[in-house]
């Protein structure tokens, strides 16, 4: 746990020192919330939609930022594109959302198995769906409920290593506690707020956050910075919160203020 420690304080001051851009192709609701917050943390963030866009970010920066919320016919050109680029020219972070509804959600996240992304950033419904979609788990679960998820994060943990070590990167199961894993550690990360549960875009902007993280840092160590990030500035926005909207500013001011340390400090434990 030492060396994860040290690693999320150097991965926090190189992001602070170097401000890296991660773009995104991501969804209409949350957009704003996802550069918001990729630049509180120290990021930079530039929002994309044309098909040559993604490309073209994937050749000047280190991690591209790929969430499916909201597609347009657009988006089928440009998801393959910029997932293509990113995985052989970078990486990029996916979340999933809503993974299995609809025929071009299905089609984009399924071809997704030849390009891997680095990080999968998703609730455990969708994390369950995605590994069930590329053929490397066989279950019932993984029933989608729109964006919300129907299952635990503990019931996601076989789909979320099983994931984890075919992309070989990292994986980040989001819900009350996070599970973190990179298919051979596996953590949990305490903390956050149930207010994340009644706004829209935590769960989007935390795979932002990976991103920048990730441009700084390996896969596992991004996910686990981004995720106790989350967990640290949600327990402190909670305590000056009057109702949602003032939890999501607060929330956003904590954000900006995370130390490496803050990120050492967060409640988690290996299982
Ligand atoms: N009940 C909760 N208590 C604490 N944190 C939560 C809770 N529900 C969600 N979160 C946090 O909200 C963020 C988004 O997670 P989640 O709501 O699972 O994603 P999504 O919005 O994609 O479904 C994560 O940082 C997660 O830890
Ligand atoms: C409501 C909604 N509809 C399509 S995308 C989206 C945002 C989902 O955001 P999150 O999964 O972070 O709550
Ligand atoms: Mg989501």
């Amino acid at each position: 746990m030492n060396d994860l420690k040290n690693a999320l304080i150097k991965a926090q001051e190189d992001v602070r020192a170097n401000c890296p851009m991660a773009p995104s192709i991501t969804n209409f609701v949350t957009i704003d919330f996802v550069a918001n917050a990729q630049i509180a943390v120290g990021g930079s963030a530039a929002m994309v939609y044309m098909p040559d866009e993604g490309g073209a970010m994937a050749e000047i920066s280190k991690c591209l930022y790929i969430n499916v919320g909201t597609l347009i016919p657009v988006h089928a050109e440009t998801v393959p594109n910029a997932a293509k680029a990113a995985h052989e020219k970078c990486a990029y972070v996916l979340d999933p959302v809503a993974a299995g509804m609809g025929e071009l959600r299905t089609k984009l996240l399924t071809d997704m198995k030849d390009y891997p992304p680095a990080i999968v950033r998703a609730n455990a419904s969708e994390v369950i769906t995605l590994a069930k979609m590329w053929g490397l788990i066989d279950t019932d679960e993984g029933k989608v409920r729109g964006v919300d998820s129907t299952e635990s994060v503990e019931s996601a943990r076989e789909a979320a290593e099983t994931l984890a070590r075919f992309i070989k990167g990292a994986v980040c199961v989001s819900g009350k506690d996070d599970l973190i894993t990179d298919g051979e550690r596996t953590i949990l990360s305490f903390g956050g707020s149930e207010y994340f549960a009644r706004i829209t875009g935590s769960g989007c902007s935390l795979g932002g956050v990976c991103a920048v993280y990730h441009s700084v840092t390996d896969p596992f160590t991004a996910a686990v910075a981004a995720t106790n990030a989350y967990n640290v500035a949600g327990a402190m926005a909670e305590k000056k919160a009057e109702g949602t909207a003032s939890f999501k500013v607060a929330f956003l001011d904590a954000l900006s203020n995370m130390t490496g340390d803050d990120l050492a400090a967060c409640p988690m434990k290996e299982i």
